[in-house]
């Protein structure tokens, strides 16, 4: 099941219990179909097992015969849906969390998480939610809620939609008929009536009527218009270069070791889980690349929010997943903002990138970086040589420890090349006890212990100012989702390389310069999937 083309118009949930006199649920179900609802979520309170499988078995049927044929989930119970094969599970705050229904189903499942707050809404989505549900927006009788409960009305509803902005689809449920629907749809609006709740789910309203399908009909008659939240289909199509790369590229993966092909397989499934979570990534970053880099985060999946006023960072990493400090263009303010932000995401938990552009240039660049990393600790700093080279001179590391005589920097730009850049990464994440990643011709990757080199890239990518900024920032993407700095920096190198390798193509000429370079670069960022990083992505891994 393509996940990105659901359509969460009208999505019935099931309550035998509501059946009117002498009517079964597989017809009724069968019958809202029919009327035109788009999605169905089997709900059993009471059932033992072995009959909710059966019904479960009945109702998949049912809608695998419509066309198109419906998404077809289970409410709470993840070993029913796996005992069925069904498109996916809906659960609750107090049912299976969503990363472990995640684990238990895979990637291509749809899981769907109801919510009642803000805060629920964004651990939902860190989590791999697909979709969420809000808590009921009007009372309703079909479902007993725990004391205290206050259905969220109308505006509660918008501001979870608003705070999702987009990253998800969301629908609401609770007391929505025919007589409402239009309300619901229209109040969740926001952004100038350009993105809205993805649809209504309703129980009631269809399983109660004696003429299911009419019922349906009403529904979906209104809430359709009002309907414009629908996700991005992401590329499906393989360019050309890529089935020439995957051909070439063969004897390149039967030639690696075990571990490096372990750590392909990392990469792989950090980037799968990138796409699942979708992640918000904070940036605080330099003019020269802002807008390149926020596309970048789009492009691979993530959420990127752009922000560096010392009013609102501290509050902008709360609902973030990973924090990127870029220090490209810097003043005293922005410099205060860092540590603001860095402060609240080292109190939270939210892992830190770090980009110290420009560190070997002047005093101020370097004397930023060192307190950056002394007060926040990031989990990855990633720079060029020179400017690797001069933090850890900086932090006491010699030439002779590191190789890096022959470095140094011109403004940004690294000149000369190390001896042996992955001595010198290793050093210096023993001695500021985070990963380090030296970006070149070939990526160096250390964490003290494990060595890694990419190879994945191409000259093109020199040519455009700010590439390496777009590393650090997939590498925030990654590093929100993925468990390990280390496969988080590897990944982002990899992913940014074998796009760059797609973009300049094996298919002739279709590169003239930068400007088409960069357009290319962006749109294979945005097709890059598994099968893509997994077949080209060229690196090797060892141990000190
Ligand atoms: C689409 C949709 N939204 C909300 C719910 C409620 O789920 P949950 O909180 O798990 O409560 P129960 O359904 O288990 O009573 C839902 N099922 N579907
Ligand atoms: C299944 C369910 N979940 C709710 C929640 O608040 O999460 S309310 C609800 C029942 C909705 O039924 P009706 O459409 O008949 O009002």
């Amino acid at each position: 099941m393509d996940k990105s083309i659901i359509d969460y118009t009208l999505y019935l949930v099931t309550d035998q219990t509501l059946l009117p006199p002498s009517r079964t649920l597989a017809e009724t179900v069968a019958a809202a179909i029919k009327g035109g609802v788009t999605l169905v979520q089997l709900r059993e309170k009471t059932k033992s097992t072995r009959a909710f499988i059966a019904e479960a078995q009945a109702l998949k049927l049912i809608c695998a015969s419509s066309t198109p044929r419906t998404p077809f989930l289970i409410n709470d119970r993840v070993d029913v849906a796996l005992a069925v094969d069904a498109d996916g599970v809906h659960v609750g705050q107090d049912d299976m969390p969503v990363r472990d229904v995640r684990r238990l189903l895979g990637p291509d499942k749809i899981v769907g998480v109801t919510v009642e707050t803000v805060e629920q809404a964004h651990e939902a989505i860190a989590g791999g939610a697909d979709y969420l549900g809000t808590a009921a927006v009007f009372p309703t009788a079909t479902k007993k809620h725990a004391p205290g409960f206050a259905p969220l009305g109308v505006a509660g509803v918008r501001e979870i939609v608003q705070a999702v902005a987009g990253r998800v689809p969301v629908v609401t449920i609770g007391g929505i008929g025919a007589g409402n629907a239009r309300e619901v749809m229209h109040g969740g609006l926001w952004e100038e009536g350009r993105r809205g709740l993805a649809g209504v789910a309703v129980v009631s309203a269809i399983i109660a009527q004696v003429d299911p399908e009419a019922a349906a009909k009403e529904l979906v008659e209104q809430v359709r218009p009002w309907v414009r939240s629908v996700a991005l289909p992401l590329s499906q199509a393989p360019s050309l270069a890529r089935v020439v790369r995957e051909k070439s590229l063969q004897p390149i993966r039967s030639s690696m070791d075990a571990a490096s092909l372990a750590l392909v397989d990392d990469v792989a499934a950090a980037f799968t889980k990138l796409k699942a979570t979708k992640p918000l990534v904070h940036n605080i970053t330099n003019f020269v690349v802002m807008n390149d880099t926020a596309n970048a985060l789009v492009s691979i999946g993530a959420s990127p929010v752009m922000s560096h006023s010392i009013e609102e960072v501290r509050d902008i990493v709360k609902i973030s997943n990973a924090l990127v400090i870029n220090i490209g263009t810097l003043s005293p303010s922005w410099i205060a903002s860092m540590h603001a932000a860095g402060n609240k995401a080292k109190e939270l938990s939210i892992p830190v990138v770090l980009d110290p552009v420009g560190a070997g240039a002047t005093p101020f660049r370097l004397q930023t970086c060192l307190s950056l990393i002394a007060a926040l600790k990031p989990r990855v700093v990633k720079g060029n040589a020179g400017e690797i080279s001069a933090i850890a001179k900086a932090l006491g590391l010699t030439d002779t420890d590191t190789g890096s005589q022959a470095v140094e920097s011109r403004g940004v730009d690294s000149v000369g090349s190390l001896a042996d850049p992955g001595t010198l990464a290793a050093l210096l994440a023993l001695k500021t006890n985070s990963v380090v990643a030296i970006s070149g011709a070939i990526d160096v990757v250390s964490d003290g212990t494990r060595v890694a080199r990419v190879e994945n890239g191409n000259a093109w990518l020199g040519t455009l100012s700010g590439t390496g900024c777009t590393a650090t920032a997939l590498a925030g993407a990654f590093l929100a989702s993925a468990q390990d700095p280390f496969v988080a920096a590897v990944a982002a190198l990899v992913a940014l390389g074998v796009a760059a390798e797609l973009a300049a193509g094996d298919d002739g000429g279709v590169v003239r310069g930068p400007g088409t370079f960069k357009a290319r670069l962006l749109d294979e960022i945005y097709g890059l999937d598994v099968g893509k990083i997994s077949a080209m992505a060229r690196l090797s891994v060892k141990e000190r």
